[in-house]
């Protein structure tokens, strides 16, 4: 029988954990866990994943810190708020939530967060950290990712898994996250020739690749474990409906497991965002005993 992995119960037990941890922190150190939202303009999308993550942040006894810019905000005032929290102490986190209006460089602004308050994992040495296995802060996408499938799967080990898209932000970490879990990986992406059969192929199939519905039944091994990380809006019958990656109710009877979207790996992204605003906190706490 098919396992529909509940993202939203699973985050729910995550942002729980964090709390209890965040409460231990506090009571041993007499320090908040502080994460700092940036959100320019207001794009609807982005302005509904700002207030979950304040939520959450509430739920897990952070300190939320809130900048809401204009859209038409410079690049020079955004790299200047970014400076001044990378240099206050209370800040232990800072996210800003992409993709920034197109006169603003997303790059940039990932470049100018301090790595350690990268609490989105995108920064250049974040990445480096992680391909070369050494403790760092994960992007919170491919980190939910792979809380779910650990918990499908006692053991990756020797699995085959395919990862459909290559960005830096979830195909790439998500590859390396796998490959650190010991499974086989493949990177299939636009230029692949004959992707339906390396998919196929995969016990994992993990799909980003921001088309809706771009995977099909007969690109799945039966009994794969398949996770969703695309979330599209499309319409049906003139009503705006969220659809991932993959043909959800036509894949469902052929996978052992399969995330759906939304309730899937969406909510993972914010709870594990969470977990990494108290690990940066923690890192940061080591790094200043050491020095
Ligand atoms: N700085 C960042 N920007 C963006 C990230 C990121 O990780 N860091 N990821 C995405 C957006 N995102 C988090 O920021 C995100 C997207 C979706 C969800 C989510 O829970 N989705 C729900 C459906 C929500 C809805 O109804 O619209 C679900 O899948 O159940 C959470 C976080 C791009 N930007």
């Amino acid at each position: 029988m098919t396992i529909k992995i509940d993202g939203k119960a699973l985050a729910d037990e995550i942002v729980q954990g964090v709390a209890e941890k965040v409460a231990a922190f506090k009571e041993k150190h007499q320090i908040t866990p502080g994460l700092a939202v940036v959100l320019v303009g207001n794009d609807p999308a982005s302005s509904v994943y700002v207030r979950n993550k304040v939520k959450r942040s509430e739920q897990a006894g952070l300190n939320s810190i809130e900048h809401y810019l204009p859209a038409d905000v410079s690049q020079a005032e955004l790299d200047a708020l970014v400076d001044t929290l990378n240099k206050d102490d209370s800040v232990h986190g800072i996210l800003v939530q992409l993709p920034l209006p197109a006169h603003l460089s997303d790059q940039r602004v990932i470049e100018a967060i301090a790595p350690a308050k990268d609490v989105d994992g995108f920064h250049p040495v974040s990445a480096g950290r992680l391909v070369t296995g050494q403790p760092a802060l994960v992007p919170c996408t491919p980190l939910g990712c792979m809380i779910m499938l650990n918990r499908q799967c006692a053991d990756l080990s020797g699995k085959h898994a395919v990862v459909i898209g290559r960005s830096n932000i979830v195909g790439k970490p998500m590859s390396s996250l796998l490959l650190q879990a010991n499974c086989t990986v493949t990177i299939v992406h636009s230029r692949t020739k004959n992707i339906e059969a390396i998919c196929k192929e995969a016990d994992i199939l993990v799909a980003a690749v921001g088309k809706p519905l771009f995977v099909k039944p007969d690109w799945v091994k039966e009994g794969a474990i398949v996770i969703d990380v695309g979330i599209n809006a499309v319409e049906v019958d003139g009503k705006r409906k969220l659809v991932g990656d993959v043909d959800y109710e036509a894949i469902f009877p052929h996978a052992s497991a399969i995330t759906p979207v939304p309730g899937g790996v969406g909510p993972m992204t914010i709870a594990c965002l969470m977990q990494n605003t108290l690990t940066a906190a923690e890192f940061q706490l080591a790094d200043a005993v050491a020095e």
